[in-house]
């Protein structure tokens, strides 16, 4: 197949009235500097551009909490795994030092066994739930989750070492986070694979991310629901319950909880006992990505002696990759490892071997194909699910919203495997729907509109490391 053709470019006209209100969220943070500075600021592309960023670096300032940054206000009040790290490439663009105490900050909650935890509770806050006190694990005096999540720590060092324009401090704190890096890497080899498979399992639909994804439908189905306490959801005194999981699936979350709590979160008892275990492809191309730039650190870092380990797992991890390609849909596909079968929902997850950089070129040939099927339902890449699928809801957090995130993660893959226009397409989507509707948690692929958190970090953090550099219109020429 020839090239996938960039179809679309920035429209000259973008609809800055619709954008960011501060006033649309009851608990959102009053910001320092000009109030909606997106309103009015449309006509030259360039001054928008200017805009998008201050808002963005506004909204990091405003969600730093000294040394980490919530991933926005009310809704989510603690430190994140995955979002630390990505926010880490948002605050680089502004202060690498910063950047560098992000990913600090939250490998000073690493567990003993290698665990990093998927929240990191540093200070209390009323305004979430499942919090500290259901959690209640001991493994760590500031309190976590015990549970973890996709693993993109090692590619934001490589990034902030190769980028960094402090040199010294970029190699004595990627020299500091290395062997923590490593021990993560080790604990989902043990914790994860310990059947030695290649591919890392995902125990419960918050470690994946992607909590809600259609892709977790059948298995959490599997979860039997046990006599847990009664409980109160905060996520729905922040956003409209129709953005947000059901009940059903907020039961079978909390079971899960509970039945971990119960050993202790003992990540050698974790994998045989529990009654949701999923090969995510989120997950896994994360961490095959991961361990990539891991080999490439401990080169450059001298520590040549870990290469072969680490190239223990990408070996293992290639192979086991292919089983997971549905050939005739042009998808990989998630896999339920207690019945064994391959996941029939088609999520965006299915394009992340190309971030890995995983795939064949003619896997990835077909990935570009069905992408740009995609794209052609819907007004605003990605769309999470497949817009043709019957379980694709627009609104409905990881069942069909467009995510910055895996835009960028996405794009990044789409370039590696020279599909070049098909990246700047997805670009300029991203870059038209944050200048048209700001900066939030998720948006409609088919409206357009705003979803979920408002002034949103990793969003914020996106927009900066994509276009500190210029708008994508010029860059893609
Ligand atoms: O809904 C929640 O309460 C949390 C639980 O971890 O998940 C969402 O929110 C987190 C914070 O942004 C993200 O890390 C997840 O990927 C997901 O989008």
């Amino acid at each position: 197949m020839g090239p996938v053709k960039c179809l679309k470019t920035v429209p000259a006209q973008v609809h800055a009235h619709q954008s960011f209100h501060a006033n649309d969220v009851s608990d959102a943070p009053v910001l320092p500097g000009p109030k909606n500075i997106l309103i009015g600021a449309k006509e030259d592309a360039s001054k928008s551009l200017k805009d998008l960023l201050e808002i963005s670096k506004q909204i990091l300032t405003e969600n730093d909490r000294g040394g980490y940054t919530i991933p926005a206000k009310g809704l989510y009040p603690y430190q994140w795994n995955w979002d630390s790290a990505l926010v880490a490439l948002g605050w680089a663009t502004l202060n690498e030092g910063r950047a560098w105490e992000e990913l600090e900050k939250l490998f000073s909650a690493q567990w003993e066994d290698g665990l990093v935890p998927h929240i990191v509770f540093h200070q209390p806050s009323p305004t979430y739930f499942p919090g500290p006190e259901i959690w209640g694990s001991v493994q760590q005096p500031m309190g976590s989750t015990g549970i973890t999540q996709p693993p993109v720590a090692a590619i934001t060092v490589r990034n902030l070492y190769e980028t960094a324009v402090n040199k010294d401090l970029a190699l004595q704190k990627a020299k500091e986070l290395f062997p923590m890096i490593l021990a993560w890497h080790r604990w989902f080899q043990s914790a994860r694979d310990p059947e030695g498979t290649g591919l890392v399992a995902t125990l419960h639909p918050w470690e994946s991310g992607m909590d809600n994804s259609p892709a977790w439908d059948d298995a959490l189905h599997n979860v039997p629901v046990d006599q847990i306490p009664p409980y109160v959801r905060q996520d729905l005194g922040h956003v409209d319950s129709a953005m947000r999981p059901k009940k059903d699936e907020y039961d079978r979350y909390l079971t899960l909880l509970y039945r971990f709590r119960a050993v202790n979160y003992d990540c050698k008892q974790l994998y045989f006992l529990s009654p949701f275990r999923v090969t995510d492809l989120c997950t896994n191309s994360v961490l095959y990505r991961a361990n990539l730039d891991l080999r490439w650190l401990a080169v450059e870092l001298g520590q040549g002696e870990n290469v072969k380990e680490i190239d223990g797992w990408i070996e293992k991890a290639r192979d086991a990759f292919d089983t997971l390609y549905d050939a005739e849909e042009g998808l990989y596909k998630c896999k339920d490892q207690l019945t064994g079968k391959l996941v029939a929902a088609k999520t965006s997850a299915g394009f992340l071997p190309l971030f890995a950089r995983v795939a064949s070129a003619s896997q990835a040939a077909d990935l570009a194909r069905t992408l740009e099927r995609w794209l052609n339902r819907v007004k605003h890449s990605i769309p999470s699910c497949d817009p043709e699928a019957p379980n694709f809801e627009p609104l409905r957090y990881w069942r069909g919203p467009v995510w910055a995130i895996i835009n960028w993660m996405i794009t990044d893959g789409l370039r590696a495997y020279g599909f070049e226009d098909l990246a700047c397409r997805i670009e300029a989507d991203t870059y038209e729907l944050l200048l048209s509707h700001g900066i939030s948690e998720y948006y409609n692929p088919v409206t357009g509109a705003p979803a979920g958190g408002k002034l949103f970090s990793w969003t914020a953090a996106m927009c900066l490391a994509w276009l500190s550099k210029g708008a994508p219109a010029a860059r893609c020429k």
